[in-house]
């Protein structure tokens, strides 16, 4: 990843996960065009190695025909070729850690740890209604395959979100509301400290300066008093 070793430099990694169709695909572009980071979907890159024609592709295949979490070897290696291969230092995994297997061997293989993990809350109905008629001819976009997928988040992906929530690191998100108002959320939880604080002390003084014939002069000490109120 750029000029900086790995030794030197470690990335920052933001788990991404939710159910089949819970909107972790759609967030994850709206935080790219907003924030920098680059968005590694396990799913795209999984379908990308059956595409490539890579002797592990009809497994791959076959696994997410029926909705099945293909190996962490492999995917873990993916996900590797593509940090190694990008210059930026963040990164959106989404769709990964699916289980306890893939989220152990990450962190014994990369020794990265995520700076936390947002976690897209959607119900089953609304779930299912969103990939049906999402229209990108998956093939397990059908109603057979997403009651299975359904059936592992539940039994090997909500552990997992779980475990980073004993932690202290998983940001849940009410994914069943529009995009746009997802997205608020989302932007509420990635937005840097330093210009939250900038945004805040902006809000004030347009504040003070409609009610100015009332208000306090704005002074040095009261910007002060900003910066340490907001989060
Ligand atoms: N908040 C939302 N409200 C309504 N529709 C949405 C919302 N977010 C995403 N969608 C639509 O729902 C479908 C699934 O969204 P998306 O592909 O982002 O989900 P995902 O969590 O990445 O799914 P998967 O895990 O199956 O890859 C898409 O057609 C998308 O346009
Ligand atoms: N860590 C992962 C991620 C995905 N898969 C397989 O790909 C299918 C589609 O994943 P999406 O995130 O694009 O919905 C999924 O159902 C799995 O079969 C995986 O094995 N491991």
């Amino acid at each position: 990843m750029g000029t900086v070793s790995d030794a030197e430099k470690k990335p920052i990694v933001i788990f991404v996960l939710g159910g089949p169709g819970s909107g972790k695909g759609t967030q994850c572009a709206s935080i790219v065009e907003n924030f920098g980071h680059t968005h590694l979907s396990a799913g795209d890159l999984l379908r990308a190695e059956i595409k490539s024609g890579s002797e592990n592709g009809t497994m791959i295949q076959n696994m997410i025909k029926e909705g099945k979490i293909v190996p962490s070897e492999v995917t873990i290696k993916l996900l590797q070729k593509a940090m190694h291969e990008s210059e930026n230092d963040k990164f959106l995994i989404d769709g990964f850690p699916r289980n306890e297997e893939n989220r152990a061997a990450f962190e014994a293989v990369t020794k990265i740890e995520p700076a936390f993990v947002l976690f897209f809350d959607c119900p089953e109905e609304e779930m299912e209604r969103r990939i049906l008629s999402r229209n990108e001819g998956r093939v397990d976009d059908n109603i057979e395959t997403i009651r299975k997928r359904f059936k592992v988040f539940q039994e090997s992906s909500l552990p997992v979100v779980e475990y980073y929530d004993s932690k202290g690191k998983v940001r849940k998100i009410d994914a069943a509301k529009p995009v746009e108002e997802v997205f608020e959320a989302v932007k509420a939880i990635i937005t840097p400290k330093e210009e939250k604080v900038k945004y805040h002390s902006y809000a004030i003084l347009e504040e003070l300066s409609f009610s100015d014939t009332y208000g306090p002069p704005v002074t040095e000490s009261s910007l002060e008093h900003n910066k340490k109120v907001a989060v």
